[in-house]
């Protein structure tokens, strides 16, 4: 089963809105267009959050226009920038977190790591009931989890803080169970991979803007924007990749410190 995830388009009202001087409908465009040279076919596509920046209707009209290229189902979960109760309306066919997506011997489950109107992540009460209903409902599946924020540090002090607060709440449900696979986040704008208890732990790159990795302070890199392929086969193996735009300059301001 090939997944592709793709995240923090940060898509404004207007299309010739810009993030750090960059225009994110021109590079989500790019990364669109990469994928489809790259992928001859596509089983599901999860995007995992700050789909908009300004939580405008416009922009995810235009989000849900971008994903018609699509053949396959694509899953929203929301991030920070994003307002749920918009991304919903938005999101014709309900593919929405909290939901468990079942795929040939996998269970997909997105849930929603967001605090309204806060930067860091958090699971509600709820989610983490609804993760345990989930992964209970999971036994005899290999086991996918997709979150905005992540549950650990990916080595940045200033992203670091943002982590999911509740995150031992969260690895004390993941560890009962044997069967979770791979954890995937966006919210860190690079492509971080590590491991934990057997599990594979990933964030992937933004469709905009990059942070530097391991940077103290708030940092951009010069990295292109780009996205993440995963193979999930029936044994509960991944393999996995990250691809990234080439051959084109993308306009960043990078004497900007933060946004
Ligand atoms: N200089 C900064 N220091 C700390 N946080 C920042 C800074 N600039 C932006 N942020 C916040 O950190 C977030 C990281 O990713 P987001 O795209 O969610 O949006 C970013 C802002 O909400």
């Amino acid at each position: 089963m090939r997944v592709v995830q793709l995240s923090d388009s940060h898509l404004f009202k207007s299309p010739e809105g810009k993030l750090l001087g960059l225009n994110t409908e021109h590079s989500l465009s790019m990364v669109m267009d990469l994928i489809a040279a790259e992928q001859r076919h596509i089983d599901l596509v999860l995007a995992t959050g700050d789909l908009s920046q300004d939580g405008s209707s416009e922009s995810y009209n235009r989000f849900h226009q971008h994903m018609e290229a699509f053949a396959c189902p694509v899953y929203w979960l929301p991030g920070n920038h994003d307002l749920t109760d918009m991304m919903a309306n938005h999101q014709v066919a309900k593919r929405m977190s909290p939901c468990v997506i079942p795929l040939n011997g996998w269970h997909i489950i997105m849930l929603d790591s967001t605090i309204r109107g806060k930067v860091p992540g958090n699971f509600a009460d709820s989610e983490l009931v609804f993760l345990q209903q989930a992964l209970q409902q999971s036994a005899g599946n290999n086991v996918l989890i997709a979150l905005h924020h992540q549950p650990v540090p990916v080595g940045s002090e200033w992203l670091d803080q943002q982590i999911v607060g509740n995150a031992a709440e969260f690895f004390r449900i993941v560890d009962q169970f044997h069967n979770v696979r791979n954890i995937i986040w966006g919210h860190v704008h690079q492509a971080y991979e590590g491991e934990r208890k057997g599990v594979k732990l990933m964030s992937v790159p933004s469709t905009c803007v990059q942070f530097r990795p391991k940077s103290f302070d708030f940092a951009v890199d010069r990295e292109n924007p780009g996205y993440r392929w995963l193979d999930l086969h029936a044994d509960g193996r991944i393999e996995t990749g990250v691809s990234r735009v080439t051959g084109v300059d993308f306009v960043v301001d990078y004497s900007v410190r933060g946004y």
